[in-house]
């Protein structure tokens, strides 16, 4: 029931106004837009897209950005702030934060490069946190192929949506704890993955040494590391996917992503329309409408508290 014109008479420019927020925090960050993607899809996949990631902890919330696949790794917050103040500046108390982080995630693709898509828009925002469902629904880079289309079955997508939205992985970071498994001693065999490419490995030894810190930063595009394109899916196809669960889509014996990873390593058209169409499906998952929830003053807080 979300729509692309909801904003249209209570705030019309609001897309404009997330657009210049995202491409003036560009200008000093280049990461920040992967960030910002990357809030979205946490969030929808608890609770669906409430902006139920943006709450603090208080004597009523236990945040989920406490939960494991978030704590000192989800960032991008203190923009998500900016542009809500700036969208409040024109048109105070209408807007949503679930769907500032959708506008946001469309504006940080398309100035990166990538597509853009008509948002759809309605969102309200959640009362409360679920910092237990983040520890248990939000895939993490070690589960296995088949885990992790578990839990996006488990949110409505399909196996389409998810290798067309781990295409994200073209922008942004991943520190060296999120892959060290995969370096010196993969599932207890004292080697490293055999699908990583030699070299690569080599690049990636050096960055993250064993014993080393394991919040360095390595690209999860190697070779276009903040641009949306489909060299995601031709790195993959030269074992060069920086997480297991990057790499699993295409080395994975018998499964029926790897036709989808050739399909978008040969036509960028096809990766970026069927992108758009993955992120308008996991941005309808379970919004709050109506007069569910409430438009937050402050994406950090429930209202009145
Ligand atoms: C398919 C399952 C997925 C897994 C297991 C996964 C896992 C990860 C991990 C481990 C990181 C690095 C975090 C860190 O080191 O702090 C990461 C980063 C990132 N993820 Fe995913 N991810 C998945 C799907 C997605 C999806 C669906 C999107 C968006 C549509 C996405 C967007 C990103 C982006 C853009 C980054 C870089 C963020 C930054 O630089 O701040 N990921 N992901
Ligand atoms: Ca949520
Ligand atoms: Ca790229």
């Amino acid at each position: 029931q979300l729509n692309s014109t909801f904003y249209a008479t209570t705030c019309p420019n609001v897309s404009t106004i997330v657009r210049n927020a995202v491409q003036q925090a560009l200008q000093s960050d280049a990461r920040i837009g992967a960030s910002l993607i990357r809030l979205h899809f946490h969030d929808c996949f608890v609770d669906g897209c409430d902006a139920s990631i943006l709450l603090d902890n208080s004597a009523t919330i236990q945040s989920e950005k406490d939960a494991a696949p978030n704590t000192n790794s989800t960032r991008g917050f203190d923009v998500v702030d900016n542009i809500k103040t700036a969208v409040e500046n024109s048109c105070p108390g209408v807007v949503s934060c679930a769907d500032i982080l959708a506008l946001a995630s469309e504006s940080s693709v398309s100035l990166s490069g990538g597509p853009s898509w008509s948002v759809l828009l309605g969102r309200r925002d959640s009362t409360t946190a679920n910092q237990g469902g983040a520890n248990t629904s939000i895939p993490s880079p070690v589960e296995g192929l088949s885990s992790i289309t578990s839990k996006f079955s488990a949110v409505g997508l399909n196996i389409t949506d998810l290798v067309a939205l781990s295409g994200a992985h073209t922008f942004g970071r991943a520190q060296c704890r999120t892959f060290i498994n995969r370096l010196y001693n993969f599932n207890g065999t004292g080697n490293p993955d055999p699908t990583l490419n030699t070299t690569y490995l080599a690049t990636l030894q050096q960055t993250c040494p064993q014993g080393g810190s394991g919040t360095t930063l390595a690209n999860l595009d190697l070779t276009t590391q903040d641009s949306f394109d489909n060299n995601y899916f031709s790195n993959l196809q030269t074992n060069e996917g920086l997480l297991q669960s990057d790499q699993e889509l295409f080395s994975t014996n018998g499964s029926a992503t790897i036709s989808i990873v050739n399909s978008f390593s040969s036509n960028q058209n096809t990766f970026f329309q069927t992108f758009a169409q993955s992120m308008i499906n996991m941005g309808n998952i379970s919004p709050l409408t109506g007069s569910s929830g409430e438009i937050r003053a402050d994406c950090k807080k429930v209202n009145g508290s």
